[in-house]
């Protein structure tokens, strides 16, 4: 959309996606097309802001009404939100990017926790499911790497466009001080879209790791959908997403069984639900987070295990990216397979649902794989 509202599609996503610059502004993009802003008009750090200031800003016409950004985990942390001064809209990117060479750069990685402190977690988990306390709960580790000079910011988001095209891909500039820090990924799950009043979810859970062999991987595509503990975990999702959407929308359809979806790495059960509504998908998604994709069951059990178990902060991972308009229509996925990167570091993060029957290792070779669409694109 350009300042006087009207909709202007790039003739050339891809081109526009190499306009991407760290620190100048956000990439979004996903299958129903992208966006790239430039500058900021204002910064919010408050999603309950985001309402107000649209409709100022759509009534004065002094800039887009529309903000892009990242909301965190825990939603009572600062939301890294902007009006940006420009935005441009893309077609979808589809197979417009190839994927270059390997970078050859060497990272120094620390695994926190490390992995066998992990596999303990996991355990600690299953012992608190036993004692009748959780049902699910997602538990997460992170790896910061480092490297001699700053990290190639564009080429990680060119890379991740490269290999997931149907996924959403995002570089998300967040507040700094220092080196332009950006939030970048590419997330398979749409945590909430709203556009012309039509609700999208998409919850995912379980995951299985893909095969070279294109038979040996369909067999184990197929075997995910088969699997009663991996359709058991999705259910708990789909069923909290759908509770929660039940008391907002109208005319929700939620298919009975899940099907299968896949990113460059993974497997994922995967549930697209409809519906309609008025309220803005910002405080539909609002509402939803954290599912028990990300979270658990019961929430509170869920929220408290996460805190007291995982050594670390999750940051703006598991929160949501995306964007809304004055109108009320959005997109807003949830930030998966990313890295928080500033300067010569990148923190990335992933995690795993574990329910009664989860195996530790297991659980860690999940959370592996999750990390090698990030690992492989640095
Ligand atoms: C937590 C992550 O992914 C989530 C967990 C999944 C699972 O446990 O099967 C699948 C998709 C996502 O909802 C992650 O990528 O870090």
């Amino acid at each position: 959309m350009t300042t006087d509202g009207t909709l202007e599609l790039a003739l050339d996503p891809a081109a526009l996606l190499h306009g991407w610059r760290p620190g100048t502004g956000s990439w979004f993009s996903g299958p129903r097309g992208g966006l790239l802003t430039r500058g900021v008009h204002q910064r919010l750090d408050d999603p309950d802001e985001v309402p107000g200031v649209l409709s100022r800003i759509a009534a004065d016409g002094d800039a887009p009404a529309v903000v892009v950004g990242a909301l965190p985990f825990d939603p009572t942390r600062p939301a890294a939100l902007a009006v940006p001064r420009e935005i441009t809209w893309a077609a979808p990117l589809g197979h417009a990017i190839m994927p270059g060479p390997g970078s050859g750069v060497e990272f120094a990685s620390r695994s926190v926790p490390e992995p066998a402190a992990y596999e303990a977690m996991v355990a600690e988990a299953l012992r608190r499911m036993e004692a009748g306390e959780l049902e699910k709960v997602v538990l997460s580790r992170t790896l910061e790497l480092r490297c001699d000079g700053p990290v190639d910011q564009r080429r990680l988001l060119r890379e991740l466009a490269a290999r997931g095209p149907s996924g959403y891909v995002f570089a998300v500039d967040l507040p700094s001080t220092g080196a332009p820090r950006t939030l970048v990924g590419a997330s398979p799950e749409l945590l909430l879209s709203r556009r012309d009043g039509e609700v999208v979810a998409n919850p995912l859970a379980g995951s299985a790791r893909r095969l070279l062999d294109p038979d040996e991987d369909a067999a184990v595509g197929a075997a995910l959908l088969a699997s009663a503990k991996d359709r058991h975990e999705h259910a708990l999702v789909v069923d909290d997403v759908a509770a929660a959407l039940r008391g907002v929308c109208d005319d929700l359809e939620v298919p009975g069984t899940p099907s299968l979806i896949r990113t460059d790495a993974l497997w994922h059960l995967s549930t697209t639900i409809r519906g309609r509504s008025e309220l803005p998908a910002l405080d539909i998604a609002r509402a939803l987070h954290p599912t028990p994709a990300v979270g658990g069951v019961p929430r509170a059990a869920a929220k408290r295990a996460i805190a007291e178990i995982e050594p670390h902060d999750r940051g703006f991972y598991t929160g949501m990216v995306g964007w809304s308009d004055a109108s009320g229509d959005g997109e807003w996925v949830v930030a998966l397979r990313c890295g928080d990167v500033s300067g010569s570091t990148a923190h990335l993060y992933a995690g795993a649902g574990i329910v009664p029957g989860s195996v530790p290792a297991s659980e860690l070779a999940e959370t592996a794989t999750k990390l090698e669409t990030m690992l492989a694109s640095l």
